[in-house]
């Protein structure tokens, strides 16, 4: 379990968010919504330990992560960021193996036990041509699936991605929520910041709403999330329809222009 306690957070005691307390139990697609800036990646940032947190704490099954090591972290939490690059020659195997470091004793290379874990998630997410290639030469999409594939090689319990449809196309989007959806379902909680409503109505289990430095937590979003808060948080009126597709009732997110 994952209890976000009271946090505070931002850069150099600029606070972007303040008290933010929420709850990820195993199962959980945690999505959090909000305008352009209004500190998604900030609070993603300091979940996973990158910034530290202002006021409050993070903890993971009691314990407060902020003194845990970097491999007890990986071991626990896997991190996909918005961009990543790398000004190296790796390959996309080379990232993907960068999912293992945490289980790899100090100074020792992946064993040919790691390099089958992080070809098995590449071939997962049907990347297996990007084995090879360069990943400074790839695409937005190709790069951000490697990322993912590296997080799957992890085996972390919980997946915190910030926005990890940005660059994908359609069909990989699907592919990858679907993954994140069964990742849920083996036990694993995922929190992922999106700018989609739609995934959150198809997919979250709760909604962190962010705005004006407040978070604002709406459980069981299929239920409970309102016309009136997609307005509130982005300013534009907008519609939550059903379509009844094939016996299966779908919500869509409708802007009115
Ligand atoms: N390193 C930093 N130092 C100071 N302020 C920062 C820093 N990074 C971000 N900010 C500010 O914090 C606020 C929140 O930014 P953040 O990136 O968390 O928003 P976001 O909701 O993820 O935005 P987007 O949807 O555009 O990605 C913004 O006002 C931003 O300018």
């Amino acid at each position: 379990m994952i209890h976000v306690d009271n946090l505070s957070c931002g850069y150099k005691n600029k606070k972007i968010l303040k008290n933010v307390s929420f709850q990820g139990e195993s199962g959980d697609i945690i999505c959090i919504l909000g305008p352009n800036g209004s500190g998604k990646s900030t609070l993603i940032k300091t979940i996973v330990g990158l910034l530290e947190p202002i006021e409050g704490k993070v903890c993971i099954e009691g314990e407060n992560i902020k003194d845990w090591s970097f491999n007890r972290r990986s071991k626990n939490i896997s991190y996909i960021p918005q961009t990543f690059s790398s000004t190296f020659q790796y390959t996309g195997l080379d990232i993907v193996l960068m999912g293992r470091t945490s289980y790899l004793g100090f100074g020792s290379s992946p064993t040919e036990e790691d390099e089958k874990i992080a070809l098995d998630a590449m071939k997962m997410l049907n990347i297996l041509e990007l084995k090879d290639k360069i990943y400074s030469n790839m695409s937005g999409g190709e790069r951000q699936l490697v990322k993912i594939a590296q997080s799957i090689a992890q085996q972390a319990k919980i997946i915190v991605m910030d926005e990890p449809t940005n660059n994908l196309d359609f069909a990989n989007q699907v592919i990858m929520l679907n993954y994140l959806k069964e990742c849920a379902k083996k036990g694993m909680i995922i929190i992922m910041a999106t700018h989609f409503p739609e995934q959150v109505l198809s997919f979250g289990t709760k909604t962190l709403l962010v705005k004006d430095g407040i978070v604002k937590v709406v459980e069981d979003p299929q239920k409970n999330l309102k016309d009136k808060d997609l307005k509130n948080l982005y300013g534009i009126d907008i519609r939550i329809v059903e379509l009844s597709i094939e016996n299966k009732t779908v919500k869509m997110c409708l802007p009115i222009y």
